[in-house]
């Protein structure tokens, strides 16, 4: 029999983030090979999917995954079917260099600190072309294109989905997908896209999957601004103002902790509302030059588990606060103006603050 021809992704070779033992897995096949054996020894596999730009969001995802796992797997793959027609895949931040730096620092970092990690280093690095990923070729990124997808409704369309009709499935799809080829005892996602962990927590209830399913809490700049691989974007002129939407719903957050009759949605929103608008208003005050312009996209109050808008929070169940806002590309930027990442774009920041249940708040 004939034997295919190998590219140098797909040799026999093992390829390593260099000057450590972080594996480059390049191929579905490749990682299942690897995988083999951590079945027959029950060495536990953690995962941490990524679209790369790493930052200290996903460090501190792959820590946790690193206490709790035998091995930690990373995916880089910045994943077309999550992507709007209109939205950046073209321009979306691919730094595989720095990650590689970042991944080789952490990797010493356990394997410096064996008390508190039960995985010796990060075993692999998951970077799966389009191709391997997609078989039957690119995925659509239409609502109505062909394509074999995972769907999961209502949740998809509501407050993300609304915005972005296709995303949730392109996620639902491609994670789906990475579970099959890693088999991870666990997986590993950020409290900061919330709606993306009940949508993931939703698909691996109902589709039976064997993993466990961990939610890292949001990592933050220290003036609020929750990490964000699309923050590179913003320049230094919006990054200033970025905070507004960290600050309008923890104002919310106030409001309902202020107590009596502030269960209620609209006593809640309005305050995240009223901190938005007046910071608005400060910035309009401004020249073109210096303003930074947003939009608020969507504040909601909804319910932890199907992400429904409520009218009121039941204490002993809680609620997210969550938004989205929309910072409108600079006016007037100035010549020597740092703008950002592809000259600075719209960018959508989202975020949210979790209304703990009356009974875990207390514990
Ligand atoms: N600030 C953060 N704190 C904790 N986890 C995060 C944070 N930001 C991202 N994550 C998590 O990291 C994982 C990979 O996310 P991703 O690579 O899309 O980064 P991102 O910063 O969310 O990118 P983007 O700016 O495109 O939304 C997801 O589970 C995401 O929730
Ligand atoms: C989970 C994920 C890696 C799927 O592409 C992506 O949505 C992300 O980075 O949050
Ligand atoms: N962090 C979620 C990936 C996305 O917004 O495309």
């Amino acid at each position: 029999m004939a034997c295919r021809s190998t590219s140098p992704s797909s040799s026999s070779a093992v390829e390593k983030i260099p000057s450590t033992s972080i594996r480059v897995l390049r191929s579905v096949e490749a990682v299942r090979r690897w995988r083999r054996p951590h079945t027959l020894d029950r060495r536990t596999v953690g995962f941490v999917p990524t679209m790369g730009a790493l930052h200290e969001g996903h460090v501190s995802l792959i820590r946790a995954a690193a206490r709790e796992n035998h091995h930690v797997v990373v995916s880089v793959y910045v994943n077309p079917a999550q992507f709007g027609i209109a939205e950046d895949l073209g321009s979306y931040p691919v730094t595989w260099a720095a990650d590689s730096a970042v991944l080789a620092r952490l990797d010493r970092e356990l394997a410096d600190d064996g008390a508190g990690f039960l995985a010796a280093g990060v075993s692999a690095v998951f970077a799966p072309s389009t191709a391997d990923m997609y078989p039957a070729g690119f995925p659509g990124q239409a609502p109505d294109s062909p394509g074999s997808f995972v769907t999961l409704t209502p949740i998809s369309s509501v407050l993300e989905g609304a915005s972005r009709p296709t995303f949730f499935r392109g996620v639902a799809t491609v994670c789906m997908k990475l579970f099959n080829i890693v088999q991870p005892d666990r997986v590993y996602f950020g409290q900061k896209d919330v709606q993306q962990t009940v949508v993931i927590r939703a698909m691996v209830r109902d589709f039976m999957l064997p993993t466990a399913v961990v939610i890292g809490p949001t990592v933050r700049a220290p003036d609020g601004l929750a990490q964000s691989s699309r923050n590179v974007y913003l320049g230094a002129r919006r990054r200033a103002v970025a905070p507004v939407l960290h600050d309008a719903l923890r104002a919310a957050e106030t409001a309902y902790s202020a107590g009596a009759g502030a269960r209620d949605r609209d006593a809640i929103l309005d305050a995240a509302r009223s901190l938005a608008d007046a910071v608005l208003a400060d910035q309009m005050a401004l020249a073109p030059a210096q303003r930074v312009r947003f939009e608020i996209d969507y504040l909601s109050l909804s319910d932890p588990e199907t992400m429904q808008e409520l009218a009121q929070v039941d204490p002993a169940r809680g609620a997210i606060l969550s938004g989205a806002i929309r910072m409108l590309p600079v006016e007037d930027p100035q010549p020597d103006e740092d703008r950002g990442h592809s000259d600075g774009p719209l960018v959508r920041l989202i975020d949210n603050i979790i209304i703990q249940p009356a009974d875990t708040a207390a514990a």
